[in-house]
Parts: C-alpha cells; structure tokens; sequence
C-alpha cells in the first residue's frame, strides 16, 4: 500500500487530485467528487466540481466566505438531501459507489461518513450515553460491548483519561472543547470511514483548538478526514491536502505544502497571500 501511494505520488498528485490525467481511479482514493453541481432554488452554489480525496488522509477546504466549502462537504453524507429544493447533479463516489444512487441507503451512508459541526452539539445526556448513542440506535444493548466501545472512542478522541471518573456527568456541564471531542468520540464510536469536520475548532480557545488540531492528526492513521477550516494556519497545520474554492468552483487542489508554497493559480496566491477573502 505505502509503496503504490508514493508511486502514485510520483505520477503527479496534483492532476490525480483533480481527477484529471488518470481515468482510472487510483486504489488509494476514498471519495471522488465528479462533476458535481449544486443548485440551492435558482442559485447556483457549486460548479462542476471534480476532486479525489484520498484515504486515510486530511484534506482541507479553504477559501472566503460563502464560496461553498460547506455546501460540498455536506454533499458526501448527503447533508443538503435535507434542505429544501435542493438539487444535486454528478457523482460523489465513496469507495468507487456513487452516493447519490437511488439505491444508497442514506441512513447507512451516514453511518460510514460521520460530521462534525462548528459549534459542539453534544446530547443532554451522560458523557457515556453521548459516546453510546450511536450503537444503541443500532440495538446493541450488551453492557460489556458499550462499555468498551465507549472507553475506544474516548480514548481515540483523546478524552478517556480527563473523562473515566466523569462518565455519568452530564456533557452539557464539559467545556466546549471538551464538548467538541466528545461529539468526535461519538462520531467515531460506530467506527466511520470517513469524518468531515466543518470548522471543528472556529468556537474554541487556542488551547482547545491545539487539542482538535493534534487530534485530526491522530485520527488520520484510522479515517478519511475531510475538514472545512477559515483558518489558513489550520489547514497548513493539520492536511495533506488542501482545496481552494472560489464562487463555488475549485480552483486548485494540490498537496498542502505544494499550494501554500507554489500555488498555480493566480486567485489562490491571491488568497493565500491575503489579497483578498
Ligand atoms: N440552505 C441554503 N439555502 C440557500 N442557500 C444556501 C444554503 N446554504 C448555503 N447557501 C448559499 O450557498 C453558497 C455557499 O455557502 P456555503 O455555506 O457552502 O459556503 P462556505 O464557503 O462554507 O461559507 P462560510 O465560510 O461562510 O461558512 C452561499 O452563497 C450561501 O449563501
């Protein structure tokens, strides 16, 4: 696996990124956007959007307010499928399946890609049943399988250690960036493929937002991330990959280094070096 990875590296991750050069879809890819646009009513919000997301990795979404980074990240768990007169044309691949078939259960859908939102949501409960929702939504009801379950999820969300002697507490009495791994450790407790972060750190303190940071880096060896950040430290801090979005059309994606060093595009040195946005 490492050696096709950097083989494929090698070929030009940037072109591959796009979707472009290579027909095939490389083994290493986990979601494929293709041609997607999005129409919210009349308006137009994403255009022809085409990009690989590989796997295992942390790809960042960046660029000025409004330009759809949240739109299309909600678009791999089929988020807007609930906002109204929402429509959707291209593909969203997750494991070479396109998403939008309709044939996809949605339900299970969103049990592979699990989300984050910006501000913690986490349920008036117990830390621990916060942490065993998800299972119990399932059925699964055996002590022995929560209680280890939730103690993984903690512990991979960075919380177990703060949060064993807690664990009858109610969340809603956590700080918020405590709140924001719990609802991470809920995410992560039904064992997701993929985990789309939108602007998981923006509501908390510098000292929280290092916790998240260090975190998404962890939990790379395990899950796709997918983030959407206004911070372009963050993304510079936390991805492999980042995507520059403009008026609702990618306008370059490329490794994180390759577009903070080198852009390509006029509009993304533009952005990044703060000329606008
Ligand atoms: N539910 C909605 N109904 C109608 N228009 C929407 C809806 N959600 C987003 N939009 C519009 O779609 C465009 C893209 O919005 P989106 O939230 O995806 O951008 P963004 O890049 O994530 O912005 P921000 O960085 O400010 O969160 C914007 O013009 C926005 O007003």
């Amino acid at each position: 696996m490492a050696a096709q990875e950097t083989r494929t590296h090698a070929i030009d991750m940037n072109s591959v990124l796009r979707g472009q050069g290579k027909k095939e879809i490389p083994t290493e890819v986990c979601v494929r956007v293709e041609d997607l646009n999005l129409f919210y009513g009349q308006k137009q919000a994403l255009h022809n959007v085409t990009m690989n997301m590989p796997k295992k990795r942390v790809t960042a979404y960046i660029g000025p307010s409004g330009c759809g980074k949240s739109t299309l990240l909600r678009c791999i768990n089929r988020m807007n499928d609930l906002v109204d007169g929402v429509k959707i044309d291209g593909k969203v691949l997750l494991d070479n399946e396109n998403i939008y078939d309709k044939s996809v259960n949605v339900a299970a859908l969103r049990r592979r890609v699990g989300m984050v939102f910006q501000k913690p949501n986490p349920f008036p409960k117990s830390i621990f049943e916060n942490v065993a929702y998800g299972l119990r939504i399932q059925g699964v009801n055996d002590k022995r399988v929560l209680e280890e379950t939730v103690e993984n999820a903690l512990r991979g969300a960075a919380l177990w250690d703060e949060m064993k002697d807690r664990l009858n507490d109610n969340a809603l009495g956590m700080s918020g960036g405590q709140q924001q791994r719990l609802v991470i450790a809920r995410a992560i407790a039904i064992e997701p493929e993929v985990l789309l972060l939108d602007e998981p750190a923006s509501a908390l303190d510098p000292i929280s937002t290092l916790k998240i940071e260090e975190l998404i880096n962890e939990l790379k060896e395990k899950y796709t991330i997918v983030i959407v950040t206004h911070n372009m430290q963050q993304a510079a801090r936390v991805s492999d990959y980042t995507a520059f979005m403009y008026m609702g059309e990618l306008i370059e994606m490329g490794t994180t280094s390759e577009l903070f060093t080198n852009p390509r595009k006029k509009q993304t040195e533009d952005y990044i070096t703060g000329r606008y946005g």
